[in-house]
């Protein structure tokens, strides 16, 4: 019998009727095939909270100057983001890297500093990082995956902060999934409609720089990307290849996703994308992607938050998977009257 028989049919000989327990059958089973186990466990769960500037933020595409991306890192590492009330409450530890924050972080303590360098290039008129940064952000982001395993972690969410990263991640959705871009562009922290209007003609001038240059997935990357979606894009590849759970957030993680998917198609097996970001395009990359999200409240924020908010929901999964009565162990009938109904001593 193959393991995914197997899981199944754990699943099924639970004390429910079959399917009741709806999207947490189907979490549960996707954890155990990940893990290859018919006993999941989740260990130390980890968030890594990658940061980065974005030279596009020049044009005029978020509400907000680019000095936030330095001050949350701040405001995360003294514990007062949201997405450090959510780890907290459902003991998931947090990391925050530096992969290209526009000011000098070097005397932050608790801080990772792998800063590729102070922010991306502006695209609409250079690469946002040259082929050799973009290399150097994959392995840095391989390296948190790598350092979560060390410390025992199976399941690491990825979380970014970023002034000016839904202009990136729209424009890496357009690039790779050929969606109009006014349809992958959404209102990020808060543009009003003049501000959406203007960051729609900037990713299109961008698009237009490039244009010559957007059939490979990795030069896509460089060329429209952030420090902190590539260091995502490589956390993902290296979680896969360490058969981890990897937990996507919102909008720009879930770019970054699509990103490490073109690069190789495998880490499809091992993500859980945990909600519905409110951000206009989400939903359609979602749906390009066939991924279905365990939330959907309205949650625009990202910094991991919605990784973390959905991350009791994998911890019941497993609860229900682990622990429940079969119908033949706790004598309860089943649809035909009898009290095992698949049958004993297969
Ligand atoms: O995760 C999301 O879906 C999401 C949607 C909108 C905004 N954000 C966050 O807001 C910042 C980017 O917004 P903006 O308007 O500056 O491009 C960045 O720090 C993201 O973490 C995140
Ligand atoms: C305040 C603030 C907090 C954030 N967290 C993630 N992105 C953010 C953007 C802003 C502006």
């Amino acid at each position: 019998m193959s393991i995914e028989t197997e899981i199944q049919r754990i699943i099924d000989e639970k004390t429910k009727p079959p399917g009741s327990l709806g999207m947490l059958e189907s979490l549960a089973f996707r954890i155990a095939r990940i893990q290859n186990s018919l006993t999941p466990r989740l260990s130390r769960p980890r968030i890594v909270i990658f940061a980065g500037d974005h030279g596009v933020c020049a044009e005029g595409v978020s509400p907000y100057p680019s000095e936030v991306t330095a001050q949350m890192v701040k405001n995360f590492l003294a514990g007062g983001a949201a997405v450090n009330a959510f780890c907290r409450t459902s003991g998931i530890e947090l990391e925050i890297v530096d992969a290209g924050v526009n000011a000098d972080l070097t005397a932050l303590a608790g801080l990772v500093h792998a800063k590729i360098k102070p922010g991306t290039e502006n695209f609409t008129m250079a690469e946002a990082m040259s082929p050799r940064d973009l290399e150097d952000a994959l392995a840095e982001g391989a390296r948190a995956a790598v350092r979560a395993a060390k410390a025992g972690c199976n399941c690491i969410g990825f979380g970014e902060m970023g002034i000016g990263n839904t202009t990136s991640a729209a424009a890496l959705m357009s690039a790779y999934t050929g969606y109009p871009v006014e349809r992958c562009t959404g209102r990020g922290t808060g543009l009003d409609d003049r501000g959406l209007a203007r960051k729609i003609e900037v990713i299109e001038r961008g698009l237009a720089y490039h244009r010559d240059h957007l059939s490979d997935a990795k030069s896509i990357l460089a060329r429209m990307g952030g420090l902190e979606i590539a260091m995502i894009a490589g956390g993902i590849l290296e979680a896969r290849r360490r058969s981890m759970v990897i937990l996507i957030d919102g909008f720009i993680a879930s770019a970054a996703y699509l990103a490490a998917s073109r690069i190789r198609s495998e880490v499809a097996d091992n993500v859980i994308f945990c909600h519905l970001s409110d951000e206009q395009g989400h939903r359609l990359l979602l749906d390009h992607l066939d991924a279905k999200p365990l939330l959907n409240l309205s949650m625009r924020l990202g910094e991991g938050s919605g990784a973390a908010v959905a991350y009791p929901l994998l911890v019941n999964a497993l609860a229900f998977f682990n622990e429940m009565a079969s119908f033949s162990s706790a004598g309860v009938s089943g649809v035909d009257g009898a009290e095992d109904n698949e049958g004993e001593g297969q």
